[in-house]
């Protein structure tokens, strides 16, 4: 049986009030998320919420919790989902306060479950885009970003282990997203720019 966590008492009514587009940003390590997003920010100014940088701010700010969380991460597995949720909803509420005007959430969900508890708990996404890349190159570019990254998972035996869990856990999302007519499928093997191009044609049609 998973362990009971608990869960805290968040008010997300501004959330609500605040009815903003949600984006679901999904693909494999390495698959360039969170350069996408960068890039995404830049231009159409949305908030954009890593659920791993949560989860390293976490481990960062030695809460009790903190320790738990690195070993599930060094193990290349996904951490409890109200754990991260509840990281989620914390900096919704924050962003939507400082007037935000749409949400990238990056890195989530990463199981099927954890999308259907976002969306009943917070509200439907819009979209998920999905970056496609061949396991080859997610290998690759994580280990040229362990080069920098300083991150207790960028090293080849943990990337093994966050493949698997990518195909195992994460790879029904996307079949999920596709049967709502949510998802986007994006190939994301080219230059950053090229990719960056195929993503404005999808939310330029959302966001003027
Ligand atoms: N289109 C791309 N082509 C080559 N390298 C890329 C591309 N997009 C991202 N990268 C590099 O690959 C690594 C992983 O990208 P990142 O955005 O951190 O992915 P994710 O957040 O999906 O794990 C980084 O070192 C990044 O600079
Ligand atoms: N939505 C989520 N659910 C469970 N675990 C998560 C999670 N997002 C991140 N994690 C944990 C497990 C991941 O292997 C680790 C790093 O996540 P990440 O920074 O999003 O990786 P990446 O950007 O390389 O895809 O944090
Ligand atoms: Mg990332």
């Amino acid at each position: 049986m998973a362990p009971t966590v608990e869960r805290k008492q968040i008010d997300i009514t501004p959330l609500k009030k605040a009815n903003v587009p949600i984006i679901f940003i999904v693909g494999g390590p390495g698959s360039g998320k969170g350069t996408q997003c960068e890039r995404i920010v830049k231009k159409y100014g949305l908030s954009h919420l890593s659920s791993g940088d949560l989860l390293r701010d976490e481990v960062k700010s030695g809460s009790a919790r903190g320790g738990q969380l690195t070993k599930i991460m060094e193990a290349g597995e996904l951490v409890p989902l109200e754990v991260v949720l509840d990281l989620v909803k914390e900096a919704m509420l924050k962003e939507v306060a400082k007037g935000s005007k749409g949400f990238l959430i990056d890195g989530y969900p990463r199981e099927v479950k954890q999308g259907d508890q976002f969306e009943a708990e917070i509200m439907p996404a819009r979209l998920a885009l999905y970056f496609e890349v061949a396991e080859e190159t997610l290998v690759k570019r994580c280990l040229k970003r362990a080069e920098t990254s300083g991150r207790v998972d960028d090293n080849a035996e943990t990337i093994k282990k966050r493949l698997k869990t990518f195909m195992q856990s994460t790879t029904p999302v996307v079949d999920h997203y596709a049967k709502k007519g949510k998802l986007v499928k994006i190939n994301a093997e080219g230059g950053v720019d090229e990719i960056f191009g195929v993503v404005q044609q999808h939310l330029d049609k959302i966001f003027k």
